[in-house]
C-alpha cells in the first residue's frame, strides 16, 4: 500500500455522528501503515480558512469547494487527506468528488440515527437549535442527504470508534487493490 497514488477520504455524516473522532484514529493508522496523512475538519477550517462562512446551503458550498481543492493539492503533493464535513448534499460531495477526481475519492459515511446524534449533542448545538437558538442546524432544522452508494457506511450508533476506523481502512485496502 505504500506505493499507492495518495487519495482524499471524505467522511460525511451528521453532526455528532463521528466524523471527527472515527477520522483521528483511521489517521492513526495510516500513520501507522507508512503513509502521510492531513486531516481537515470542519469545525478547524471553519476557525480560519472558512472563517467567513456561515451555514446557509450555498455556505457550504463554498467551504466543501474550498476543503475540496486543499484536499487536491496535498494529494497531489503525495498527502493522503481525510475531510470530515457534515456535507450533507448529494450536490456538495459530487462537487468535492469532481475537484478531488473520482479516482481519488472514497466517500465514507458515518451513518449514526439522529435520535443517537440528537442524545451525544456533546457540543449542546442540538438542544440550541431544537430551542430555536441556532437557525440552519442540520439533522433540526436543514436537511441531510445520506449518500446512496458510498465506498462504506459505518453505523456508529452500534459500532465504536476503533472498529469503525479498521472497518474503514480494509474497504480503503480492497478499493486501492481495484483501482
Ligand atoms: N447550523 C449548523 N449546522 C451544522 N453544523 C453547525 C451549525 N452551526 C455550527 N455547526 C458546527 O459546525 C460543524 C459543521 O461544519 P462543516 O464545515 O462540517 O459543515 S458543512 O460541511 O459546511 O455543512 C459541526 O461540527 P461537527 O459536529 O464536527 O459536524 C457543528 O459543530
Ligand atoms: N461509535 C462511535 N463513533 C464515533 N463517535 C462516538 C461513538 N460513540 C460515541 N461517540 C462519541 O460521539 C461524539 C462524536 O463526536 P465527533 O467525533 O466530534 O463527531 P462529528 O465530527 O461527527 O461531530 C464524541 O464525543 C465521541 O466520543
Amino acid at each position: 500500500m505504500e506505493t499507492v497514488k495518495p487519495f482524499t477520504v471524505w467522511i460525511t455524516g451528521l453532526p455528532a455522528s463521528g466524523k471527527t473522532s472515527v477520522g483521528k484514529e483511521l489517521k492513526k493508522i495510516f500513520i501507522i501503515e507508512g503513509f502521510s496523512v492531513v486531516l481537515l475538519d470542519g469545525d478547524e477550517v471553519r476557525k480560519g480558512l472558512c472563517v467567513d462562512l456561515g451555514f446557509s446551503l450555498e455556505d457550504r458550498m463554498e467551504n466543501i469547494r474550498r476543503v475540496s481543492n486543499v484536499a487536491s493539492i496535498l494529494n497531489t503533493q503525495g498527502y493522503i487527506a481525510i475531510c470530515c464535513l457534515v456535507s450533507p448534499t448529494k450536490e456538495m460531495r459530487g462537487n468535492a468528488r469532481k475537484i478531488i477526481g473520482s479516482e481519488n475519492f472514497f466517500e465514507v459515511h458515518t451513518n449514526a440515527s439522529v435520535e443517537v446524534c440528537r442524545k451525544r449533542d456533546f457540543k449542546g448545538y442540538y438542544q440550541r437549535a431544537l430551542k430555536g437558538e441556532i437557525s440552519e442546524f442540520t439533522g433540526v432544522t436543514s436537511l441531510y442527504e445520506a449518500p446512496v452508494n458510498p465506498n462504506v457506511s459505518v453505523n456508529t450508533d452500534v459500532v465504536g470508534v476503533n472498529e469503525a476506523a479498521t472497518i474503514i481502512f480494509q474497504k480503503c485496502k480492497e478499493w486501492l487493490q481495484d483501482r
